[in-house]
């Protein structure tokens, strides 16, 4: 496994209207690994999200994603982002849904994408016919298209059933596992310990980098949701 980092967050403010929301954040994302962003509603998630993705004009400070500046036009195709709601059209076919993003992209294999995310088998379906489950990784597939080395995705596991999260984070560590860095954002603290890492941001603010194990072992817990309790108590106690 790869150690060399995705994405370097350096000294990164940014506002959003009048208002400061990411208040000068410091981060390193590796290769090859899971990374939860997590934290409450507002904390900064999307905002980062976009930030790294090259679409959020920032005050000050760096973002730098696979060795280059954001918003290189070489970026483009390096990177897979998967939005809250995957844009993928409804009255098509799964597979008829991919050839028309690989021909958007320049990307000649439709097929591998489909076969990673186990939707070989569906792919004569209309999506609009196919189960939550199945059509989240419809929108994984498309991200996977033109093989990127560092996919975003943005709370994808919001609204499904535990069974089919895990079977999605299952997939999240295979990629994984074969180089790719993933960054996923999530509201739910317990997706914590299905992650190689986690960031926790609070209110445009960092409170926590660290493995799920060393954030247990750090606050003395047994869930993630009791570390992050225990740590913003903390940061707030006087
Ligand atoms: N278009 C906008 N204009 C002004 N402020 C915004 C805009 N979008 C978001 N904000 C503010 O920026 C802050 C960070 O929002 P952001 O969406 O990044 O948080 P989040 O952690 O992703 O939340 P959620 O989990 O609800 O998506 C919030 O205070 C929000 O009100």
């Amino acid at each position: 496994m790869s150690t060399s980092p995705t994405v370097v967050v350096d000294s990164l403010v940014v506002h959003r209207g009048r208002r400061e929301v990411l208040h000068g954040l410091d981060l390193t994302f590796a290769a090859g690994t899971v990374t939860g962003l997590l934290g409450p509603s507002g904390g900064g998630k999307t905002t980062l999200l976009r930030a790294i993705l090259g679409v959020q004009i920032v005050t000050s400070g760096t973002v730098t994603v696979l060795g280059e500046p954001v918003g290189s036009a070489g970026l483009r195709r390096r990177i897979g982002y998967v939005t809250q709601a995957p844009s993928v059209y409804e009255d098509l076919t799964v597979e008829e849904n991919l050839r028309y993003f690989a021909r958007i992209l320049g990307v000649p294999d439709a097929a591998t994408p489909l076969e990673r995310v186990d939707l070989t088998p569906v792919r004569h379906q209309l999506v609009g016919q196919l189960s939550g489950g199945q059509r989240s990784r419809v929108g994984l597939a498309t991200a996977l298209l033109g093989s990127p080395e560092l996919l975003v995705l943005d709370e994808p596991t919001v609204g499904l059933d535990p069974v089919l999260r895990a079977s999605l984070w299952g997939l999240f560590a295979e990629l994984a596992s074969s180089g790719v860095g993933l960054i996923v954002s999530s509201h739910v603290m317990d997706e914590a310990t299905r992650c190689d890492e986690v960031v926790l941001l609070r209110e445009g603010a960092v409170v926590v980098q660290s493995s799920p194990t060393e954030l247990l072992a750090q606050t003395g817990t047994t869930t993630a949701e009791a570390a992050f309790l225990a740590l913003v108590g903390g940061a707030v106690a006087p």
